[in-house]
């Protein structure tokens, strides 16, 4: 990143530096010091605790697996009153994983996250200047996708991001047991934590593979499920039981994790911290286990399928109750071209794009032709294609159609979408038709 010079509101005298986590050379059992004021300055920007540095090299390891780029803001011409000039005034990370757009293949995606921008910093264009440079040179980088999980609603859509899939949170109540309509198949097993913690990236992948919408995990997830560390923070979390489904051949091909609130939760809960399969049977007999516990009263679990199989495999469908509804993954096409045409679809037929992007980076007019579930995308100049279906939408109402999540007839009625009925009805056959997307993956 560039370094700004004089001193100034704006952008104008902070310093901008990129890097990876990393250890103490003199001492590799911490952190080094500018990774470990960036921890620092995230833990304020989100309204953690204190840091406790104990912990630094945990975070370091995870950063490192994840490939974590780290970016921080420096305010050298602070007051001298002010915290060490060390912290960084904002921070911005990235990191690149996979996913499950349909395609042949899973698409590497431009993630990012810990976007923090100190209170006494806010709003003079530090995250605009991180984000905008950051998406370019994505891009550059041959990147199609970039996505972020967002603290609110409000912040991303003017960067060309759209809501593009969402989970559910529900609760069930089990008081008795719950009752399943299908025969119990295969095996679960409270599982071994240190054995749990090296199967779970390879059930996730597994999950990853068959799942439209599943994006690849970061390493924290491993670590949580097997209670070695607890939400983004590194400590372990002796409450975490874990369990493991193992099918008629004795191979494990799902899991959940799990804790008690407590003999004092009213009534008695468990809630479900993590629930992956690989299969259909896998999901349903984890829901089996869980619902078996003596003594509970109530599941809770905040990422369920907004399409979940879960309701209509019990015999008393209304034990499930959805009680929240929240989005998870928001999408950014920085290529429309090799975005569209990693996508997998569902349906066939031709359409032509009209793309505004304020940041330019998707923006123009593409054909896109979908014949057996394969699309080809290609610029479309003034005046081409004029007989085809033609929708005029911006690169966050393309982010949000792009899994097909909501429908283009749903943002038409919003106004991310001018088209006529002509390419309303090819737009829901392509990105609609299929699965309902399910991610599952925050970071
Ligand atoms: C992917 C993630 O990590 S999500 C986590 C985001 N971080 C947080 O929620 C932590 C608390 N908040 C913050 O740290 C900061 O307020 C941030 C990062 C959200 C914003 O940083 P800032 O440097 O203040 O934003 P910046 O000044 O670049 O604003 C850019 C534009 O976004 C708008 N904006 C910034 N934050 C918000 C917000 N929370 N709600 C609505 N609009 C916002 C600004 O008004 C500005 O709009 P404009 O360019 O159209 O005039």
């Amino acid at each position: 990143m560039g370094t700004g010079q004089s001193a100034g509101s704006g952008t104008d005298g902070l310093r901008f530096e990129s890097f990876p986590a990393g250890y103490d050379p003199a001492d590799p059992a911490k952190a080094d010091q500018r990774t470990a004021r960036w921890f620092d300055a995230v833990n304020l920007g989100f309204h953690e605790d204190r840091s406790n540095e104990e912990r630094f090299p945990a975070q370091v390891d995870g950063y490192l697996r994840d490939g974590r780029v780290l970016t921080a803001v420096y305010d050298d011409g602070g007051t001298e009153y002010a915290w060490d000039p060390a912290v960084p005034v904002a921070t911005y990370a990235t990191m690149v994983n996979t996913l499950n757009v349909g395609g042949t293949q899973l698409l590497p995606t431009h993630l990012v996250t810990a976007v923090t921008v100190r209170p006494t910093h806010r709003r003079r264009g530090i995250l605009r200047k991180m984000i905008t440079g950051d998406l370019a040179r994505a891009k550059a980088a041959g990147l199609a996708l970039a996505a972020l999980t967002a603290s609110e609603a409000t912040i991303y859509g003017r960067f060309g991001f759209g809501a593009a899939t969402s989970t559910a949170g529900v609760e069930l109540e089990t008081r008795g047991g719950l009752g399943f309509t299908a025969p119990a198949r295969g095996t679960v097993a409270i599982a071994d934590p240190d054995r749990l913690r090296t199967l779970v990236p390879e059930i996730f992948r597994l999950h990853l593979e068959r799942t439209f919408g599943a994006l690849g995990r970061q390493h924290a997830y491993a670590m949580r499920a097997a209670g070695e560390w607890n939400g983004e923070n590194t400590e372990p979390d002796r409450a975490v039981r874990g369990v493991l489904r193992l099918d008629a051949e004795g191979v494990p091909d799902g899991y959940a994790a799990y804790k008690s609130l407590g003999w004092r939760e009213e009534p008695h809960t468990i809630k479900v911290i993590d629930l992956v399969a690989a299969s259909d049977e896998a999901y349903r007999e984890l829901w089996r286990y869980l619902g078996s516990i003596d003594l509970v009263d109530r599941l809770t679990f905040t990422e369920a399928p907004v399409e979940d199989p879960l309701p209509w495999m019990l015999t008393d469908r209304r034990r499930y109750k959805v009680t929240s509804v929240e989005d998870v993954l928001w999408l950014r096409i920085l290529d429309p071209q090799a975005a569209l045409a990693a996508r997998g679809y569902f349906g066939g037929g031709t359409v032509v794009l009209e793309i505004d992007d304020p940041l330019g980076l998707a923006a123009g007019t593409f054909l896109l032709e979908v014949h057996g579930g394969v699309g080809t995308a290609r610029p479309a100049g003034p005046g081409e294609h004029a007989q085809r279906p033609r929708v005029r939408l911006t690169a966050a109402a393309l982010g949000s159609l792009y899994l097909g999540a909501v429908s283009a007839r749903t943002l038409a009625a919003a106004g991310g979408v001018q088209a006529g009925e002509d390419a309303l009805a090819v737009l829901d056959e392509l990105f609609t038709a299929g699965p309902a997307p399910y991610c599952s993956t925050h970071f």
